[in-house]
């Protein structure tokens, strides 16, 4: 190996000189891209842009494309062709010189492959590769792998990028995609994929530079059909929001099951077992009956005003027409598939076409427009709205929870007495606007809509902490897939929802691709060797099936695990003396205790901020009830009586296994009482802070 990881004073190495050179020579080149698209900018294509890609976000690209924070490449390779070396530097994007000949390879070009791919065994015509280090936006060193000659290496630069401290939200990993990693995020779009991934491996990264490389590698398909994201809550999504625009991807919508579900105010919890119910796959078809069953069969002919003639369309072609398009409501061919609301039209059209054949054979010739009048006329509404009454989905799910005999006949056979009783509001509201509308409510409204119309699809899919996801919602992240593909990223030891699956056939058949394929992740880049050891210790009980992650970093004194007898004086201790170096703090403790911790903080003078679901980013000390801790990381973490936070909640294992993977660098756990079994360790004295090695 060759390298400068950091310049020495004295003599300049020539090779940092040239490649300062080319860093310098890719800005110039990028400033002058940036004029001339401004130039076009202002010979009136504006508008055109604008319309496009939408003010704000074409603006937003251009500050990106300026950050001169962000450095215009970060690795190189020289490859053999022929008697010539051709070498390239990667790069967030392609830069070109005024000639238009290549200065950066945009990252998620086939020519960038081999820079995460290569190896000594198979060096995929690599001679060398090379990774840079920077500080700001300076070029400080680099590191050279010969991979022809059979030198390979861990970088140097991984770890250093794993350890840079956190002031904000996540960052891109687009330096140091790992080779397991690269071959996830490149996957051929029209494959669906499931990443089984231990905590800290990196899936959520991996996810969301999937979706970067989806949109550089498909982007006219994708750009029609855009690419969804979906996280667990609020507070993840502020934390993960920036990393596809740093990628140059700023048309990708972000948001939560609850976001894609927002059709009713969510003002009620439900209680576990009624959650369960309510997202219980049954629901479906519980919400199918009641829909469809309420069809009325014609009993009478219907009197058609069709140019001011009457036409009798007797009551046995109106049943065969209800019927025909009844049958089309259930069918599984997504063509032939017909939407509620469409059928009610459509019987409308039908009516009124059996009008127009009959006045056709006594020889007359109306048009189009005057069968569509036909079908409006008051006679014809009037038929639909007794047989196939209009229906909304709010209206539906009401009726459904408030009206006995509805769901009695819905239910038969699918949901027994108690359960029929337990899906009951009581007491009954009394309008849907007034309903104590619940998360899983709103999910079975979704469901609801996606019966009366058709919901509209995306090209693809990224759907993080999938294991949490119940029957329903799988479903309605299903309706938003139609014929795109998915990738669903995940880890069931850390589920916690009461429906949490033991395995993933049943979520990937209710995202309705059952055959997806599963992919393992198990090296974690996160969390240090100790923590992850100590963590694992939960994983013989909560996933006994997984196999532990293994953690490509080794930090001695990473872990301490202390007991107290008051919180007070060494929760303040532990947290000023983690504030005294840079870096990203959460305290993360049993939901009820965050008011607590939070004050005995402040009393201390530590400015500690509680975590909430609302949005806002976490402050640098941030208070994280543990229910939130989901997907988060922070450079050190103090985690406040596990036992308290593992008595919480049905699945308080699984929770605690999240809290004790937070940590990039440090994990403290303070604890009052005893802690859970799986972590009592027969080295720990009382009243001694322990670290455990
Ligand atoms: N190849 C990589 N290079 C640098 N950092 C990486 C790499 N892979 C993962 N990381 C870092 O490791 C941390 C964990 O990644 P991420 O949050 O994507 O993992 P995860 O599998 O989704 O974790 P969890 O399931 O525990 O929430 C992040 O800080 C991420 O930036």
């Amino acid at each position: 190996m060759s390298s400068a990881l950091s310049e020495s004073t004295e003599s300049p190495d020539p090779v940092l000189t040239a490649e300062r050179a080319h860093l310098a020579r890719a800005a110039d080149c990028l400033t002058e891209m940036r004029a001339a698209a401004s130039a076009v900018t202002d010979a009136g294509v504006d508008a055109w842009a604008s319309e496009r890609l939408g003010a704000a976000r074409a603006e937003r690209l251009r500050a990106l494309a300026a950050d001169p924070h962000v450095p215009p490449f970060f690795g190189r390779t020289d490859g053999r062709v022929g008697e010539r070396t051709e070498t390239f530097h990667i790069g967030r994007r392609h830069v070109r010189d005024a000639a238009g000949d290549p200065v950066v390879i945009d990252w998620r070009a086939p020519m960038s492959r081999p820079f995460y791919q290569a190896s000594a065994a198979e060096p995929q015509g690599l001679e060398r590769r090379r990774r840079f280090g920077f500080d700001g936006g300076e070029l400080t060193g680099y590191e050279d792998e010969l991979l022809g000659a059979g030198d390979e290496h861990e970088s140097h630069y991984l770890r250093e990028e794993i350890e840079r401290p956190r002031s904000g939200p996540m960052r891109d990993i687009v330096a140091t995609i790992q080779p397991e990693q690269d071959d996830i995020v490149r996957a051929p779009l029209a494959e669906s994929i499931c990443v089984q991934g231990a905590p800290g491996t990196g899936k959520t990264a991996v996810g969301l530079h999937r979706a970067a490389y989806l949109l550089y590698t498909h982007g006219g398909q994708l750009s029609r059909t855009g690419v969804l994201v979906v996280g667990p809550n609020r507070a993840f999504l502020r934390y993960i929001e920036q990393v596809l625009p740093t990628l140059g991807e700023v048309d990708v919508e972000q948001t939560t099951v609850a976001g894609l579900t927002a059709r009713v105010p969510v003002r009620a919890v439900d209680p576990p077992q009624v959650a369960v119910l309510k997202g219980d796959a049954r629901m479906a078809e519980v919400l199918r009956r009641a829909l469809w069953g309420e069809i009325a069969k014609p009993v009478d002919d219907v009197q058609v005003t069709l140019t001011g003639r009457r036409y009798r369309v007797p009551v046995e072609r109106l049943k065969r027409y209800v019927d025909d398009l009844r049958r089309r409501g259930r069918t599984d061919d997504d063509q032939q598939l017909l939407h509620y609301a469409a059928g009610r039209e459509r019987l409308a059209m039908l009516v009124a076409e059996d009008a127009r054949r009959q006045k056709e054979a006594a020889g007359g010739s109306p048009t189009d427009a005057e069968t569509r009048k036909a079908a409006r006329t008051p006679e014809v509404r009037g038929f639909c709205d007794t047989v196939w009454p209009a229906r909304d989905a709010a209206g539906l799910v009401h009726a459904l929870l408030t009206d006995a005999a509805l769901l009695r006949r819905a239910a038969r056979g699918l949901l027994d007495d108690e359960e029929q009783a337990a899906l009951r509001w009581d007491p009954a509201p009394r309008s849907v606007r007034t309903a104590p509308w619940s998360e899983s409510d709103a999910v079975l409204v979704d469901e609801a809509a996606g019966l009366l119309e058709r919901t509209e699809g995306y090209g693809h899919v990224v759907l993080d902490e999938a294991q949490d996801l119940s029957p329903m919602q799988c479903r309605a992240v299903a309706r938003r897939l139609a014929a795109g593909s998915l990738t669903v990223l995940g880890d069931l030891a850390q589920a916690t929802s009461p429906w949490a699956p033991s395995d993933w056939r049943e979520t990937l058949a209710g995202l309705g691709r059952p055959g997806t394929v599963v992919r393992p992740l198990t090296r974690g880049y996160r969390v240090p060797g100790e923590v992850l050891e100590y963590a694992n210790r939960l994983l013989p009980v909560i996933a006994p099936d997984l196999p532990p992650a293994t953690a490509v970093r080794s930090e001695p004194g990473s872990l301490t695990v202390r007991p107290v007898s008051s919180l007070a004086g060494p929760l303040a201790d532990v947290v000023a003396g983690l504030a005294a170096v840079p870096g990203s703090i959460g305290v993360v403790c049993a939901d009820p205790a965050v008011g607590e911790v939070v004050a005995l903080l402040a009393a201390a003078g530590l400015p500690a901020v509680a975590l909430t679901d609302d949005g806002d980013a976490a402050a640098r000390i941030a208070v994280v009830p543990a229910t939130l801790a989901k997907g988060l990381e922070f450079d050190a973490v103090v985690v406040v009586d596990p036992a308290a936070i593992v008595a919480a909640e049905p699945r308080g294992l699984h929770r605690l296994y999240v809290v004790l993977t937070r940590a990039v660098s440090t994990l403290v756990v303070l604890h009052r009482g005893d802690l859970p079994a799986p972590l009592i360790d027969d080295r720990e004295d009382d009243g001694a802070a322990v670290g455990l090695a």
